[in-house]
């Protein structure tokens, strides 16, 4: 027993606390008297052998501490009188420490003698030393406890109480901390408003630390301490990178924070203001409305490379249906809005009623502090204060953002003005500028909320971080290879960086919440770009496949972040960057790595492309296989085309038609004109080319002299199928029974006609987009497949494109298509055209808009024309705008009607880019590809 008792006194004076005071921390105590001690106490002591096992459980469950206590002061016999006296409650004994004079008197027995009740008395608070948790709020200690700080310094002081960094003795706290520290704030005294203000921050801080917010600091308890006066005490974490003050000032310690973390740690920081401003805890059913009224610098704190939103003590949260509007409490510091204070009168300030919008003002004062330090850093920042310096009435100077309730401070438009003018090469600069300028409308109201500001300062953190990515990534991309892998990912990030740009542009802040973007996810993914990217300055094989996949999977979370619609922006960029390559070699490889990965569609466009100038160049290789020697061996007519069977097959093919002049038919241009047709056949025929979508695939093509023509030979998708034009089920009339032709002409339900309209627009986009004008679109160059045993409506089904062979010839001379270039398909051309200007891609608007006219009215242009004899070709065209397409409105509604309309008036209309539209592709995207797939029901995107 002696021994045990030496080595708990041993115990006694291990651990000194900053002020001098011992103190045993409850774990060490424990791991030192342990059941088997305690066993073996009780089996060589005094007690009946009945007791002992109760006791050793007693002992064990919450009487260590009065055990060591009583064995220090020789009296260990005397702990069974602590278990006799608990009234057979659940609580231990060690449980209602601290004991008073009364409580021990009862628990010794009343022979107890003074002098061990004084030892037992005072020993106690070496053994009760407070075990510091998260979210202990408002305890009270006594006196004379001692507290488990192993070292206290002073930190700083404000206006309502000084702070200490404290380390805690690890036995003694189960807090999440570093270093075991915490910064210990002291309230200076205990009277008057810095009492309320102590309660309110306690209050506040309470509240707040249900949101656990990464830009909040952090309280993690508090306590009030009778000394005897009683100090208030709140327990934070420690911010290591001192107060945004001290940064601005250049008297920050550690390395600071560069530009990006500049401004992403003012993302933060909106993000902490707006959830004080629109506190809502799913935990507490609570929603409140806040106010932190105190925004200053040096109440955030720079912590790794976050910033902390601090200072509560002035704080308000309350129910939104209470008036939010507060009486300013203070009218000092430069970052107050205008309305805090009421009127200025020789020196005498008088206090206004304050909002919300007031902590806007001082968040755009503070970042317009933060853009001097990024782009003139510290002495920047003194001039900036220096200069704003206004004398307001006689005698009364400050370096406010405004003069008075209505006044504001000339200078600031000026200074932001000179930061405008400096970084040109850095687009964020000026959208900072912007958001400050709304911060500080004199007009609280007109002012943004908290939530546009987070979304704002959101989207230009990540525009800058993402600026600065490009060129890391241009620096390391010039040393390497044209690895064509690492080019895609390269434009795939640049395409995003584009499509991510024009989000934030075009979303209507005014109406936040309806397009969300997880800048949370996007700034980690950048980080890890970042990372990346470096890498791949040390890396030997810096384009390794593994370097790639990890680039690769992080721009497609980027792109995958994106809204629906914007991902269609990042493709039609990507597409956009991919048709700048001019080098067939790249143009291939990068086509494969595209086809490889997610965007395997504009591989396949590529690989399109790439044919395209490789035949305009003539290089497609000639391939004899093309060349179809069979004779025809049955022939109909198929419009102007042409369907036919080769002798010796069993199915039957299209013929496209191609005449050419027999002037031609000698033998040096015979060849040239044989060399055109191969390589049109080798284009048609490569599968790229013919999974375009609403494509057909050629086989091959022959000559037939006798009709001074060449034929293109077309695969039937399902052979079973009858094709027809569409210009001929334009025409036709429903069938009677008998097959007689009635005068009633056949329509197929609105379903069919939209499927119809919405697929050739898709073509024809999908061959813009590869800069592939058609050239040739009316409606006998549309063929539909009618399914075997159909009739009537089901006849109008999987339209396809044909005319594309002749539309690779430049000149209009080579070949004219058909057997006759009827004098009807004049009108399917835009009246420029036909007066000799260049094709350009509206043309082939034009000509779709005559043939989605024809499908609207289900009538051909021909029958149209019927009406309008003698029209020229201007005329023409005025007389379908300006009658014939209002009809549609009645047949297929206003979207329909407004897309034809923009496809025949676009080549009119001025290019037009303020829209957010780029190019004419895109408009024809917006403004008839995807209004006709949304009256289909159909996601063009
Ligand atoms: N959690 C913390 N981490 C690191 N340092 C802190 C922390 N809390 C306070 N400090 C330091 O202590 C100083 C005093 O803080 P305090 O909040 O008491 O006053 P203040 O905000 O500077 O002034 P006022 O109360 O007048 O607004 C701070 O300026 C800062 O340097």
């Amino acid at each position: 027993m002696d021994e045990l008792q030496g080595r708990i006194d041993d115990l006694r004076f291990e651990y000194r606390n900053a002020a001098g005071e011992f103190f045993v921390p409850e774990a060490a105590l424990f791991e030192l008297l342990s059941e088997a001690e305690v066993r073996n106490l009780i089996n060589i002591g005094d007690w009946e052998h009945h007791e002992r096992e109760e006791l050793a459980q007693g002992i064990m469950r919450g009487a260590r501490k009065c055990l060591s206590i009583l064995l220090l002061i020789n009296a260990s016999h005397r702990i069974t009188g602590f278990f006799q006296h608990d009234s057979m409650q659940s609580s231990c004994p060690d449980d209602r420490l601290p004991y008073n004079e009364d409580s021990l008197r009862r628990a010794l027995g009343p022979d107890s003698p003074q002098r061990l009740i004084n030892r037992f008395l005072e020993m106690q608070w070496t053994f009760m030393t407070p075990m510091f948790k998260q979210h202990f709020i408002s305890r009270e200690f006594d006196r004379s406890m001692i507290l488990p700080f192993m070292s206290e310094r002073s930190v700083g002081s404000g206006s309502m109480g000084d702070a200490y960094l404290v380390k805690i003795h690890p036995q003694c706290h189960q807090l999440p901390i570093l270093n075991h520290e915490v910064v210990r704030k002291e309230l200076k005294q205990r009277e008057g408003e810095n009492v309320q203000s102590f309660m309110r921050e306690l209050k506040n801080l309470s509240l707040l630390a249900h949101l656990n917010h990464p830009n909040i600091v952090k309280l993690h308890c508090s306590y009030v301490q009778d000394l005897p006066i009683k100090c208030y005490n709140l327990v934070f974490d420690v911010a290591d990178g001192g107060t945004l003050a001290e940064l601005l000032d250049g008297r920050h310690k550690g390395l600071g924070l560069d530009r990006h973390k500049l401004l992403l740690g003012f993302a933060g920081l909106a993000s902490a203001i707006d959830a004080v401003h629109n506190f809502t805890s799913t935990k507490m059913d609570l929603q409140l409305t806040g106010c932190h009224h105190d925004l200053a610098p040096r109440n955030i704190f720079v912590h790794g490379d976050k910033l902390l939103l601090a200072d509560f003590g002035l704080s308000t949260l309350r129910n939104p249906q209470e008036d939010s509007l507060t009486m300013f409490k203070d009218v000092r510091g430069s970052y107050v809005a205008p309305e805090c204070q009421k009127s200025i009168d020789q020196k005498s300030i008088q206090t206004g009623r304050v909002s919300r919008p007031s902590d806007i003002w001082s968040f755009g004062c503070i970042l317009s502090e933060a853009l001097t330090y990024i782009l003139r850093g510290p002495p920047g920042v003194e001039e900036f204060r220096t200069k704003r310096l206004v004398e307001v009435v006689e005698g009364l100077e400050w370096r406010r953002f405004h003069v008075g309730p209505e006044k504001p401070n000339p200078f600031i438009e000026e200074w932001l003005y000179q930061l405008g003018s400096e970084e040109k090469g850095e687009n964020w600069v000026s959208r900072v500028i912007d958001l400050i300028r709304w911060t500080l409308i004199m007009d609280p109201g007109r002012r943004p909320t908290s939530s546009q500001i987070l979304f704002t300062m959101s989207g230009i953190a990540t525009l800058a971080l993402s600026a600065a990515l490009e060129k890391l990534w241009d620096s390391s991309h010039a040393t390497k290879t044209n690895n064509s892998h690492s080019v895609l990912e390269k434009f795939r990030f640049e395409s995003w960086v584009f499509a991510l740009t024009m989000f934030l542009d075009q979303h209507d802040t005014q109406t936040p919440g309806i397009l969300q973007l997880d800048f949370g996810l996007i700034t980690n993914v950048l980080r890890d770009i970042h990372l990346a990217l470096l890498d791949l300055h040390n890396d030997d094989d810096p384009f390794s496949g593994h370097q790639l996949r990890i680039l690769r999977s992080h721009n497609t979370t980027l792109i995958q972040a994106l809204p629906l619609r914007y991902g269609t922006v990042f493709r039609h960029h990507l597409v956009e960057q991919s048709m700048q390559i001019s080098s067939m070699e790249k143009l291939d490889s990068m086509s494969s790595a595209m086809r490889e990965g997610d965007e395997h569609d504009i591989g396949a466009l590529l690989a399109v492309r790439r044919l395209t100038v490789l035949a305009d160049e003539g290089k497609l290789t000639h391939r004899s296989d093309l060349i179809i020697n069979n004779t025809l061996a049955t022939q109909s007519k198929l419009g102007i085309h042409g369907l036919a069977r080769l002798d010796g097959e069993s199915e039957d093919v299209i013929i496209e038609w191609l005449k050419y002049d027999p002037s031609w038919a000698d033998d040096i241009i015979g060849h040239q004109l044989r060399n055109r047709l191969s390589t049109m056949a080798s284009l048609l025929n490569d599968e790229t080319t013919s999974a375009l979508p609403g494509t057909l695939h050629c086989r091959g093509f022959f000559h037939a002299p006798e009709l001074t023509s060449f034929g293109l030979v077309y695969r039937i998708p399902a052979h079973e199928n009858t094709p027809r034009t569409l210009y001929e089920l334009l025409e036709a009339r429903r069938p009677e029974p008998g097959d007689k032709k009635s005068s009633e002409r056949f329509r197929p339900p609105l379903e069919y006609r939209f499927h119809i309209a919405s697929k050739l627009c898709r073509c024809v986009y999908n061959l813009h987009e590869i800069r592939w004008l058609h050239r040739n679109i009316h409606s006998m160059n549309v063929i539909c497949f009618q399914p075997k045993g159909a009739r009537d409506a089901e006849a109008a089904q999987d339209p396809r494109l044909l005319g594309l062979g002749a539309s690779r010839e430049d000149s209009r001379n080579s070949f004219t298509q058909g057997y006759d270039d009827d004098a009807q398909l004049r009108n399917y051309h835009h009246p420029r055209y036909l007066a000799q200007e260049r094709y350009c891609a509206e043309f082939d608007y034009y000509s779709l808009g005559m043939v989605l006219l024809e499908v609207g009215l289900w009538a051909s242009l021909a029958k149209v024309a019927q009406n309008l004899p003698g029209a020229d070709d201007i005329q023409f065209r005025k007389a379908i705008v300006d009658k014939y397409v209002p009809r549609l409105d009645l047949t297929m509604g206003t979207a329909y009607m407004r897309a034809v309309q923009w496809c025949l008036t676009c080549y009119e209309e001025s290019p037009s880019v303020d829209d957010g539209q780029r190019t004419r592709s895109d408009q024809f995207k917006t403004m008839v590809m995807e209004r006709i797939a949304m009256i289909q029901g159909v996601d063009q995107a």
